[in-house]
């Protein structure tokens, strides 16, 4: 069966076309018959568009900046014509998967989409500004060029929809838990896929890990993770609170937006808009919400550019160690995700911080930003483990289990 993932990300969409037979299910991800990236968080004003086949067909464009629906149209096209086609046409596919990020109280699992799921979906925007209506757009999409097709939706919240109600309620008036206010957790599927990716790696039965895994893209947050579930993570009820991110401020005194709001005017929208989109890397920095950006910045002797990254390591390093008594221990830490599998020098400063705990880098390890491997020296207290996230592989699965 043919299986095409949609997977949106706030600065880039990201799409797969796997091809599966056999009854059960391969350990680790097949190579995908075609894949195809649009980055627009890199550049100014255009997106890199980025399609490979498995046969080696490459191709890289730059792309003037369009909406995702255009993008999404561009990309399928490239699966049935010009030289990255690998199917005869849309009726080849199966079924499609796609990644959404917030499913609410009443999404803990994946999902056929039907016209109520595409409405919860709609009804949770508010909640996932940046992410939901993305993810609607690629539903919508598909349905215009793939027509009825199966379509499932796979949340970033169910993998932490049991986490335990000291880690999920917030301080306020227990009332608006009642109300659907109440901590969610995000990325739920990249961190279930890399706590199940290192468990393999260590050959360690997940169930008897205590993992942290840092997921740092554009998008950023850690989660606690014992017995394979999730018990506590740094975002919330949005993806904004937590840590710094590439343009969003993690979490931040709510009384700053009252006193906005008293005395300078500011509206939701606009509160909405630069909490989001112009704080975290890009609004300290001035200079980019990218961490590629920000190191170059840095190495021309930018000090906004520093301070940003100051704040992002030291931000991080308390979010790791504010999980730690709720595990009670740390057998690895995993670093996923655009930053956490790019950058040696944020999972070197991150790490030098946890010294007291043992944790020891192999400098040189780090330094070459292996994928799927442990960067940690052998006497390591805490392994240390780059990951590369497979969302797409995990969103293929969850297909494969509800064809
Ligand atoms: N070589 C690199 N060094 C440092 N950071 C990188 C590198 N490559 C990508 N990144 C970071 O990864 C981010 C994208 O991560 P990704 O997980 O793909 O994001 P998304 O949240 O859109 O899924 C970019 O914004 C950039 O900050
Ligand atoms: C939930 C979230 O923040 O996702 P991303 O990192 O893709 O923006
Ligand atoms: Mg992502």
């Amino acid at each position: 069966m043919k299986i095409l993932v949609l997977n949106a990300g706030s600065s880039s969409q990201k799409s797969c076309l796997y091809e599966l037979s056999g009854e059960t299910l391969p350990e680790e991800s097949p190579p995908p018959l075609w894949e195809a990236k649009v980055d627009w968080s890199h550049h100014q004003g255009f997106a890199e568009f980025e399609v490979k086949t498995h046969r080696g067909a490459q191709w890289v464009e730059k792309v003037k900046k369009s909406d995702r629906a255009q993008v999404i149209a561009q990309m399928l096209d490239s699966l049935w014509s010009g030289s990255t086609q690998v199917i005869a046409g849309p009726e080849s596919v199966d079924i499609v998967g796609h990644r959404v990020v917030h499913g609410g109280q009443d999404y803990r699992e994946s999902t056929i989409v039907t016209e109520e799921v595409k409405s919860a979906i709609a009804q949770l925007a508010p909640f996932a500004p940046v992410h939901n209506p993305a993810n609607l757009e690629g539903i919508e999409a598909i349905e215009k060029v793939l027509g009825n097709v199966t379509q499932v939706a796979v949340f970033d919240t169910a993998f932490h929809a049991h986490l335990p109600l000291a880690a999920a309620v917030y301080p306020v008036p227990y009332e608006w838990f009642e109300q659907g206010i109440r901590r969610y957790g995000f990325h739920g599927i990249s961190h279930e896929y890399c706590a199940q990716r290192a468990a393999r790696l260590l050959q360690k039965d997940l169930q008897s890990l205590r993992l942290i895994t840092c997921h740092l893209g554009n998008g950023c947050s850690l989660a606690a993770i014992a017995n394979g579930r999730s018990i506590a993570t740094t975002m919330g009820f949005t993806p904004l609170e937590g840590l710094m991110m590439g343009s969003r401020c993690g979490s931040i005194d709510p009384s700053i937006l009252i006193h906005l709001m008293r005395h300078h005017r500011y509206t939701p929208d606009r509160l909405d808009e630069v909490l989001n989109k112009e704080s975290g890397l890009q609004g300290v920095s001035g200079v980019s919400a990218d961490m590629r950006g920000i190191r170059e910045a840095i190495a021309q002797g930018n000090q906004r550019a520093q301070l940003a990254f100051d704040i992002y390591i030291h931000r991080l390093q308390s979010a790791i160690a504010s999980l730690l008594p709720s595990l009670g221990g740390l057998d690895a830490l995993v670093f996923t995700a655009g930053v956490g599998e790019n950058s040696p020098e944020v999972r070197d400063r991150a790490c030098a911080g946890l010294g007291f705990l043992g944790v020891q880098l192999d400098a040189q390890t780090n330094q070459n930003s292996p994928k799927n491997c442990e960067i940690s020296t052998p006497d390591s207290a805490v392994r240390v483990l780059v990951i590369h996230t497979e969302e797409d592989w995990a969103i293929a699965k969850a297909c494969w289990q509800l064809k």
